[in-house]
């Protein structure tokens, strides 16, 4: 179909996803926080190039343990630098579950201060260091086995509504002719 051909289809009405209302907040126990969606990429327990991570609610945010495996290489034995980013971000995102509000990453900004090997048990720390508004200003640390903190992370988070989310909420795109 040409860019100037109308379309034909209806499209479906737009459903709210089941995980958008249920993003309450929760509160400091010894469970695993809920993933946000089955097969999201920080988190989803049903996404098999994921890094499904678990955390939880402490007193100050939230805490992950978490290894990097062979899907992560970048230099040889060491996590890829993008891979060690987005476990950052999702532990921002399940940050939001200390919020209680949709938000998401608009500045990410990362200090990798030692690198992260492959098959070793790191622990991960975030908090919100402060609040104006919309903005959710987040910071996180991974350490070592040796309580040395060798990534360290800052980022914006910003509120959104349920229809920032809605707006995205399209069928994938499978037709691939230019
Ligand atoms: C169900 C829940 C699931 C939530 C969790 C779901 C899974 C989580 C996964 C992990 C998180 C992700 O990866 S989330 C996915 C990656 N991120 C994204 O896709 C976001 C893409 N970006 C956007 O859609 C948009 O830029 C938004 C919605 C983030 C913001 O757009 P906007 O609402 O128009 O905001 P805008 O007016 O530009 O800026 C708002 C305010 O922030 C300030 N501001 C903007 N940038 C900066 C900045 N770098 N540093 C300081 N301040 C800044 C502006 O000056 C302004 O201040 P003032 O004038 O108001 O004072």
């Amino acid at each position: 179909m040409t860019e100037n051909t109308p379309s034909t289809h209806t499209p479906e009405p737009r459903q709210v996803p089941d995980w958008i209302p249920a993003f309450p907040v929760l509160a400091p126990d010894s469970a695993d926080l809920p993933p946000h969606h089955d097969h999201c990429l920080g988190c989803g327990p049903a996404n098999p190039h994921g890094h499904q991570l678990r955390a939880r609610r402490d007193a100050h945010g939230v805490h992950a343990h978490h290894r990097f495996d062979s899907r992560h290489v970048g230099a040889p034995a060491i996590a890829h630098g993008g891979a060690v980013a987005t476990v950052l971000d999702e532990l921002f995102g399940l940050l939001l579950y200390t919020v209680g509000e949709p938000a998401v990453t608009r500045h990410l900004a990362i200090d990798y201060l030692a690198p992260i090997l492959l098959d070793t048990p790191y622990t991960l720390r975030a908090h919100i260091h402060a609040r104006d508004g919309r903005k959710l200003h987040l910071q996180a640390t991974i350490e070592n086995d040796h309580a040395h903190v060798i990534t360290t992370a800052t980022a914006l988070f910003l509120t959104v509504d349920v229809n920032h989310f809605l707006t995205h909420n399209t069928p994938p795109h499978t037709d691939n002719t230019p």
